[in-house]
């Protein structure tokens, strides 16, 4: 690009500069008429240093460790929670509150961020019992995100949800591109962030990406108060005493994602080529089931568990106006998506995992 056209896009940057008041650092490297922003060099895709905000919940830890596996180790995990001592050896931690704009900036800065994962949330049950705590991490946190982000020239992944869609939505299947009425604090905040992203991204060329998130299921992390927990607690529950209490009724119908597809999915996505992304926000799938169903896959290995349904009326509502299906045709055409974990293949690993647990927990 001639240097005079890189100098009076910069200029046009500062004037448009985000809410904060701040400006875009990076000089954008833009051709034709595409928006996006190669901000991140070749070398900095292959070796990002990456903050992962909310890293404590059911999925950063998982998230650190699969970057780091794959030789990615400038990991930083960030929470406002103290560390278990087993995450806290085994990688950078630091505290991070997202509503503190200045001191995130700091940890930007500080250690040369290149990708930001934005996990801090409330989820949706907890977000209805705190309304104004799911508004304030939500939608303000998101907000000082999005800044931080534009600002420094960052890739920012910032995970969606099931929960973005409402009773007004096509629920079977849930196409990327619909109508999105939420009912709950969270989905809103939800379909406030992609939208918010989205327009960062064409307004101010920051590199958004973004996948809705199924429910997501994990052994050895627990799920942090959402709808979708149930199918988290039915295995532990049925490893131990053989007895579960379901709070959705049998024939709720969800989707559902093991969190080692969705954790490789974020990955991929990270690491697709920008031009490979013809939208920011695309849903993921892998498959779809209700409690009954769920419970007679796990009685194949125990088959002595027994389902007690005890329904809260709460999440009853939220999960009645979610997605039964989601259509992931998009993020299959565009970047590859494909999901690995079945019905059968997630109770069999998530039985193997939690009995192996609990044999190694008699032991010591
Ligand atoms: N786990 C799931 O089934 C799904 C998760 N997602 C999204 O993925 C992301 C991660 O989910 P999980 O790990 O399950 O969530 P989680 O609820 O387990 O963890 C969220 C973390 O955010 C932290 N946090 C809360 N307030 C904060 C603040 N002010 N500053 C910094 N951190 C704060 C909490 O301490 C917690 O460790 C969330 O954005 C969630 O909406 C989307 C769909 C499904
Ligand atoms: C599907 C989600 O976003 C989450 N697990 C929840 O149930 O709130």
């Amino acid at each position: 690009m001639p240097v005079v056209r890189a100098l009076s896009k910069v200029a046009r940057q500062a004037l448009q500069a985000p809410g904060c008041g701040c400006q875009p650092l990076a000089v954008a490297v833009t051709s034709g008429s595409d928006a996006s922003f190669h901000s991140v060099s070749f070398s900095e895709t292959d070796h990002p240093k990456v903050l992962i905000t909310g890293g404590l919940g059911q999925l950063g830890v998982g998230l650190a460790k699969l970057l780091s596996d794959l030789g990615k180790n400038n990991v930083i995990l960030s929470d406002i929670r103290k560390p278990p001592s087993n995450v806290f050896h085994s990688g950078p931690f630091i505290y991070s509150d997202i509503l503190d704009y200045k001191n995130l900036r700091e940890i930007v800065v500080n250690n040369r961020i290149t990708w930001l994962v934005h996990y801090s949330a409330l989820l949706s049950a907890v977000g209805e019992a705190n309304v104004a705590l799911a508004r304030a991490v939500n939608i303000t946190g998101l907000h000082n995100i999005l800044d931080i982000a534009a600002e420094h020239g960052l890739r920012l992944f910032v995970p969606s949800t099931i929960g973005a869609f409402g009773p007004t939505s096509p629920r079977n299947p849930t196409p990327d591109l619909c109508v999105q009425r939420p009912r709950t604090i969270y989905g809103v905040s939800k379909v406030h962030a992609e939208l918010m992203g989205e327009y960062y991204h064409h307004r101010y060329g920051l590199d958004f990406r973004c996948l809705r998130y199924p429910g997501i299921i994990s052994a050895d992390s627990q799920p942090g108060g959402g709808t979708t927990d149930y199918a988290v607690q039915i295995f532990h529950d049925a490893a131990k005493s053989g007895k579960f209490e379901c709070n959705l009724k049998p024939d709720t119908r969800l989707p559902m994602m093991y969190i080692d597809d969705c954790l490789r999915a974020t990955l991929e996505v990270m690491e697709a080529p920008a031009e490979t992304l013809s939208m920011r926000t695309y849903n993921i799938n892998a498959m779809s089931f209700t409690p009954e169903e769920l419970a007679q896959e796990v009685r194949k290995q125990l088959p002595d568990l027994q389902v007690n349904y005890e329904i809260d009326h709460v999440r009853q509502a939220i999960a009645d106006s979610w997605p039964m299906n989601f259509d992931d045709s998009n993020a299959r055409n565009d970047w590859g998506w494909k999901h690995d974990y079945d019905l059968p293949e997630l109770v069999q690993t998530m039985l193997n995992f939690i009995g192996a647990e609990s044999r190694v927990a008699q032991v010591h």
